[in-house]
Formats: structure tokens, sequence, C-alpha cells
């Protein structure tokens, strides 16, 4: 018998108005009630009214494209293995998320939160000068294709105040003051990830996949995706339902940082993708995580006695980055590197 929660599949993923998310703080209570219900349901759900212009998400989409066409050497000239912090190009099969495949059929491009880089005004949002210890910008970019960085910038400098927004929408939907998180997002982790999925046939010997099944390592996630359908969610029972593409939306989904702080009040849902259409497909992720600095704790409000999921210690977000974000990479250097430490 299916979940009741998830046989309702008009009410799957809802689609949530966030038109009224600047507006009075009853509006913006309305919005984190349904943000609430949707988290602790399935833990996916769509916004639209989200104020990014069409034509913006339109260019976005063409400059991946762009990119993505680009001879593999231009690409490889910002090849992740060669930067510390896994930023960067990533050819196909390069990462398996899913150790039962033979790797995800992707390429991409992450770049995110770095205090050095001009762009992210580091100083303007933190009043602080950038720390000492690194000299080197976190991010690579290649040389001959200076208006991808350009391009990207553009549009991560729109999602990061969304997803801004949304932390402070998630605080009221906590019953909380809607600036309680406010001291950990100071200068938040960030990964904006563009995707790019060719057609991946069938194949009966083994499970071909354009990204492994996993939850996200994130607090909250912010997926924009082209019109063709590849992404999947594995509900409760054990079977895969479809994420439809919808314009003029995201798909919002909780990480694994947001769940342990809710004490798994709110799913982190195990998804993947697979792109079976016959078409490329094109997405771009944007992962929010609180400050490398901060610690985490179950909040108050959700201890419990720790129920099924018994009670999490508090952890360091930034220890824990690295400790789950490596095994993915079998072979980056920073991997290696870090190999011996439990
Ligand atoms: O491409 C997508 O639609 C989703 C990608 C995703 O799940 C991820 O990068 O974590
Ligand atoms: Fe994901």
């Amino acid at each position: 018998m299916v979940h009741p929660k998830w046989a309702r599949r008009v009410h799957l993923y809802p689609t949530i108005d966030i038109g009224r998310i600047d507006g009075s703080l009853s509006e913006r209570k309305a919005i984190a009630g349904e943000i609430r219900n949707a988290c602790e349901s399935c833990g996916f759900f769509y916004i639209k009214n989200h104020s990014i212009p069409q034509e913006n998400v339109d260019e976005v989409f063409d400059l991946l494209k762009r990119f993505f066409a680009l001879d593999e050497d231009v690409k490889m000239d910002a090849h992740v293995q060669k930067n510390p912090a896994i930023r960067g190009y990533e050819p196909m099969l390069e990462t398996r998320l899913d150790p039962r495949t033979q790797g995800d059929v992707k390429e991409a491009f992450t770049m995110g939160d770095c205090y050095l880089e001009p762009e992210q005004s580091y100083t303007q949002k933190t009043g602080q000068l950038p720390p000492t210890y690194g000299t080197q910008p976190q991010n690579i970019w290649p040389k001959d294709a200076p208006w991808w960085r350009e391009g990207l910038y553009k549009y991560y400098n729109q999602i990061l105040p969304l997803a801004r927004k949304l932390v402070r929408i998630l605080a009221l939907a906590f019953d909380l003051d809607e600036n309680a998180f406010d001291e950990i997002f100071r200068f938040p982790i960030t990964g904006m990830r563009s995707l790019h999925y060719p057609h991946t046939p069938l194949d009966e010997d083994k499970e071909n996949v354009g990204l492994g099944a996993h939850a996200d390592f994130s607090w909250l996630t912010l997926v924009l995706q082209d019109s063709v359908p590849a992404l999947e969610v594995l509900n409760r029972e054990g079977i895969w339902i479809d994420v439809a593409p919808q314009k003029g939306t995201f798909v919002c989904n909780v990480g694994q940082y947001l769940e342990r702080q809710r004490n798994g009040n709110f799913s982190a849902t195990v998804h993947r993708v697979r792109n079976k259409t016959g078409q490329e497909r094109y997405s771009l992720p944007f992962f929010l995580t609180p400050d490398a600095d901060a610690e985490l704790d179950a909040l108050e409000c959700c201890r419990g006695d720790g129920g099924e999921m018994g009670k999490p210690e508090k952890i360091g977000v930034g220890d824990l980055y690295i400790k789950r974000v490596l095994p993915a990479r079998k072979n980056h250097p920073t991997r290696l590197k870090f190999k011996d430490v439990p």
C-alpha cells in the first residue's frame, strides 16, 4: 500500500507561491506554513513567483549550453583535480554518487563561496577582512572563457539573496524569530553546480544514471531545471517518482544539515537523475549550507527523546562537510590527502 502522503500524487510536490515573501509578517508566515508542511512530508516542493525574471533564467541556460559545447581542453583548464576545494569542471563519469553504478553520466562545473573573489563582496557582507589562512581563491575558472565567470556570477548574485530569504522563512516555519539563523548564515557555504546530462539509454546490465541516488549534502537546495524531465525522487515505498519540470519554478529540497537540525522531522529525501528522453538536459542546482565555522545542534523544538534517529550530536558544519563531500571523489588530491583521517 502506498503511503497516504505519497498516494496523493497531485499534492506530492506542492507548488508554493512565494510572491509575497517581502510582504507583511502574516503573509510571510503563511508561506512558512506551506513550506513546513512540504518539508515534513516529502522534503521536495516547487516555488513560483520567486522574482528571478524568466529572461535571466533563459539567459543562464544559454550560457550553460555554450560552456558545455566548448572543446574539452578549454573546460579541462579548470579541472576539478586542480582545485583543493573540489570546484571546477568535472568531465563525464568523474563522480559516482551511487557505488552500484558505473559512474555519473554527466559533466558539471561547480563554483561557490569564496571570500577572495570580488564578485562576492566578502567584506561588505561580513564587515570583516577575509581570513588570512587562505590566500588562493576557492574557485577555478577556465582562462579562455571569461564570459563564463561573468555569466555565472550574474545568476549567483540573484539566487543567493533568494536563498537567504528562504532561510528567514524557514526560521518562521520553526516558530522562531525570523532572524534566528542569521548568525549561522553570515557567509554561508554555497555550491552552484552547472550540469549537462546527455541522453543515457537504459541498460539492463547496469544501472545507468546521470546522477546516482543521493540525499543532498546541503541545508537547502534550489534546483533550476530546464524542460527535459529526468529528476526522480524515491518515495517511502521504494518507488521512483518524477519531479516534472514546471516553467517559472525552482525545485527546492531539504538537505541533510536541515534534516539533522530538525532531528528527522524534515526529510532529506533520496533522489537521482536519469535522462531517458533522447534530448540533452541542463540543470543548475544551488546548494546552501551554513557558515563553515558554525555549529549546528538539533533545534530546541525537536530534540525530544531522540525518536528513531536518536538524538544527534552537535556538529561542526565545515568538519562534517569535508568528511562527507570527499568520498564521492575517490581520486581527487584533496581526498587522497585526507584518506587516513577518520
Ligand atoms: O539535475 C538535477 O535536476 C538535480 C541535481 C542534483 O540532485 C544534485 O546535483 O544534487
Ligand atoms: Fe541532489
